[in-house]
């Protein structure tokens, strides 16, 4: 079978899910969304409509998707699975793979945090399971709204483990497609670890409510973005963990470019303010749907590295405590201020 005709199911069908899928179906890939019932619904009634901010804006028909809320219909399909769950659903997912997908079927996780590839490949039978990456921000539309529409609202590369597969599946062959441009990359931990530094972030915006654009122009939040990107450093020095380079640049060199001036940071990191004015962060859309986040993924993985190695972490700790509050309070962003996010005594500088 060549590239261009396997089957690719999305595990998963939300923002991440429906932008991937929405691209591959429009550049004539077999896709099939796996989705709520929510998402089905609203899929077949109006459609994909699948926008980007370097303008395309494109309608996938509802007759030209392929949507199910069925696992036991859409896994047993998949040549390709790309998995596009919260961190906290991959365990399940893991589970229906295991249950209905061919053994022959070949798994990708794009979500954010270090080891929900190692999640799949532990729970979903003898499958091959690769790692993936996402580095830009998907906004779904308000629920109601149709068509549904998925906006990359920043740029930037999917990188995907570079599995050896030859002959098996050439992942940028299936996976490249206009809109969406994907690598593969040897180094896939690196790249974890690296894009876990700038979802350091996610919370942040999470708690103060701003758009990612407003709240990276402040240099008050960006002070407590560079206190808890040393404190992951030191943390993944400790562990021997070496993150790669992130929107172009060295990861020790990041909390210096945060902590520029406001004037001197936008004339240097335009690369990392190329965003959609209404982008936000994923941990942000949970607070606002209600959900859990993925803050134990996130800051949780750097507490765990630091409590092993015993290097200080106050700044992740206080924004962790602050997430979970908030995850609890079930009332959305609680919109903190910087000042609301360091803990007394803490400085943001460190
Ligand atoms: N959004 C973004 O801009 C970015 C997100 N990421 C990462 O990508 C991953 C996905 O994020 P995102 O797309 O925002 O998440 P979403 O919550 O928007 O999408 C996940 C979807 O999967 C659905 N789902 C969960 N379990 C099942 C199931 N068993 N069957 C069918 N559907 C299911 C969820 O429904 P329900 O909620 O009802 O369970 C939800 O609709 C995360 O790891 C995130 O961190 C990475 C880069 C950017
Ligand atoms: C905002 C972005 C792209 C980077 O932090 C992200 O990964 C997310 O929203 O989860």
């Amino acid at each position: 079978m060549a590239d261009g005709e396997k089957r690719i199911v999305i595990a998963g069908a939300g923002s991440i899910g429906c932008y991937v899928g929405g691209c591959l179906a429009l550049a004539g890939r077999q896709v099939v969304l796996l989705a709520r019932p929510r998402i089905e619904a609203a899929l077949r009634q109006g459609g994909l409509r699948v926008s980007d901010l370097e303008g395309r804006d494109r309608l996938v028909k509802p007759d030209a998707l392929g949507v199910n809320a069925d696992p036991a219909v859409a896994l047993p399909q998949a040549d390709v699975i790309l998995v596009t769950v919260k961190s906290g659903a991959t365990q399940e997912m893991a589970a229906l793979i295991k249950a209905h997908a061919r053994p022959d079927a070949v798994v990708i996780s794009l979500q954010n945090g270090v080891d929900n590839a190692d999640r799949l490949r532990a729970r979903s039978g003898q499958r091959t399971v690769l790692a993936g990456m996402v580095p830009f921000n998907v906004v779904q539309s308000p629920e109601g709204e149709l068509p549904l529409r998925v906006h990359r609202a920043s740029e930037g590369k999917v990188m995907i483990e570079d599995g050896g597969l030859a002959g098996l599946l050439d992942v940028a062959g299936v996976l490249d497609v206009e809109g969406l441009a994907v690598e593969t990359h040897g180094d896939m931990k690196a790249v974890l670890w690296g894009k876990l530094l700038m979802n350091l972030n996610n919370a942040l915006v999470a708690l103060s409510d701003l758009p990612l654009a407003r709240e990276l122009a402040d240099r008050r939040w960006r002070l407590i973005l560079a206190g808890q990107i040393d404190e992951a450093l030191r943390a993944m020095n400790a562990s021997g963990i070496a993150p790669a380079r992130i929107a172009g640049l060295r990861p020790a060199l990041l909390p210096k470019v945060l902590r520029l001036p406001d004037w001197l940071f936008k004339l240097l990191a335009r690369r990392m303010l190329a965003i959609d004015p209404q982008a936000r962060s994923s941990m942000w859309d949970d607070l606002q749907r209600g959900r859990p986040t993925e803050i134990d993924e996130l800051q949780g993985a750097v507490l765990g590295l630091a409590q092993r190695t015993g290097t200080p972490a106050p700044l992740l700790k206080s924004v962790t405590a602050l997430v979970r509050a908030a995850e609890a309070a079930r009332l959305g962003s609680p919109g903190l201020a910087p000042e609301q996010v360091v803990p007394p005594g803490a400085s943001r500088s460190a």
